[in-house]
């Protein structure tokens, strides 16, 4: 067998999301025949297990190369630790930290960002969740864990709450949600700070947090109180809620956070009886701003009622209905995140968790 063939057909493989191909960005470690298979191992420096599908569509050429009866993909993850905004210290531990946002209130956001988390593990990542939300947080009730409450066996720490296989941590959990409304941004971003350092994540690939809509005082002092790997805008799209989009991306740029892309919630809606697609709140607008600012569209999710009921049980979407196609949207999301995050990033040495904070 000669692996060069071999070599040369995996670099034509390029997954749109991509921005190279496996062989020039080194993650083929090896190729080789085992008995009648030929066996190819590669490392992703990202959350994209589903890539595997694609894979599969080059067997049959490749055990004509090869002579091969089949091939053995075994496809693994080392996600790498990408920069850094503006240098700031990092969470031992935690190797990227992703914030989501929006411009305006109730667009999606914190749905997003709990189904993007989950999405992200499915693809085979570590992952965590923290809802900064200070205004409202969502999370313990849209992942079932109202009730619970972080322990701290050492006075100084708190373990984070485990639930769907995330590491969750919110405001919502330590304070009654009425009193952090009232909490002006210092306080606010202070007590944020506070959660982000003192959980005990342990080794996390990808954190996510669920930052407060708007992009007033208090979110651009949160925002620079995270020590973010890239930012997210999630909007609906109608012509208000994407000009708050465009004030959160210039937001993020004014601090100097990468913006990864716009995800445009409740796009059209479906109907259950007829399948018909309809755009309620207009069609186009998530990709104009997209093109106008020069950000990636990473995606697009219907007004479904099925997303609400699934946040409202504290079932997320990516559990209740994991083989659904809303289910494969998030995931086509969480890939082009992870991998957009490494292509536009540069890969720095990983902190290894330590107990000590
Ligand atoms: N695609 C969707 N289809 C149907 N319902 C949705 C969809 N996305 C979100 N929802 C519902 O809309 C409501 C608001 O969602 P969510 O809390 O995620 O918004 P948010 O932008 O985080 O709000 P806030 O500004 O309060 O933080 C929730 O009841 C949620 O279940």
């Amino acid at each position: 067998m000669n692996n060069e063939q071999i070599s040369a057909r995996l670099a034509q493989f390029r997954p749109p999301h991509w921005a190279q191909d496996p062989v020039s960005a080194g993650f083929v470690r090896a190729i080789g025949m085992e008995r009648d298979e030929l066996v190819i191992r590669l490392v992703l420096p990202f959350a994209d297990l589903a890539v595997a599908e694609s894979l599969k569509t080059l067997d049959l050429e490749l055990c004509q190369l090869s002579g091969a009866r089949a091939v053995r993909w075994q496809l693994a993850l080392d996600v790498a630790t990408l920069a850094r905004a503006n240098e700031a210290q990092g969470v031992a531990g935690v190797r990227n930290i992703i914030a989501v946002s929006s411009g305006k209130g109730g667009v999606g956001k914190s749905t997003t960002a709990v189904n993007l988390a989950l999405a992200l593990k499915r693809q085979g990542a570590r992952v965590g969740i923290l809802d900064a939300d200070v205004y409202g947080p969502s999370i313990p009730l849209m992942l079932g864990v109202a009730d619970a409450r972080p322990e701290s066996d050492d006075g100084k720490t708190m373990s984070p709450i485990e639930a769907y296989g995330l590491k969750a941590n919110s405001i919502g959990f330590l304070v009654g949600a009425d009193d952090a409304t009232i909490w002006r941004g210092p306080m606010a971003s202070k007590a944020l700070a506070q959660i982000l350092r003192e959980t005990r994540w342990g080794e996390l690939d990808y954190l996510v947090v669920d930052l407060p809509p708007g992009t007033g005082d208090i979110q651009i002092t949160i925002a620079q109180q995270v020590p973010t790997t890239g930012a997210l805008v999630v909007t609906t799209p109608q012509n208000v809620a994407l000009a708050d989009a465009v004030k959160g991306i210039s937001m993020f740029r004014k601090v100097n956070i990468p913006v990864l892309g716009v995800i445009e919630n409740m796009s059209y809606h479906q109907c259950s009886q007829c399948g018909h697609q309809e755009a309620l709140f207009g069609e186009g607008g998530g990709l104009r701003v997209s093109v106008e600012h020069q950000v990636p569209l990473l995606g697009q999710l219907p007004l479904d009622v099925n997303i609400c009921r699934h946040m409202d049980n504290g079932t997320p979407t990516v559990e209740a209905l994991p083989e659904g196609h809303i289910t494969k949207a998030y995931l086509d999301i969480a890939a082009r995140v992870a991998a957009g995050l490494y292509f536009t990033g540069t890969p720095i040495p990983t902190s290894l968790y330590t107990r000590s904070v």
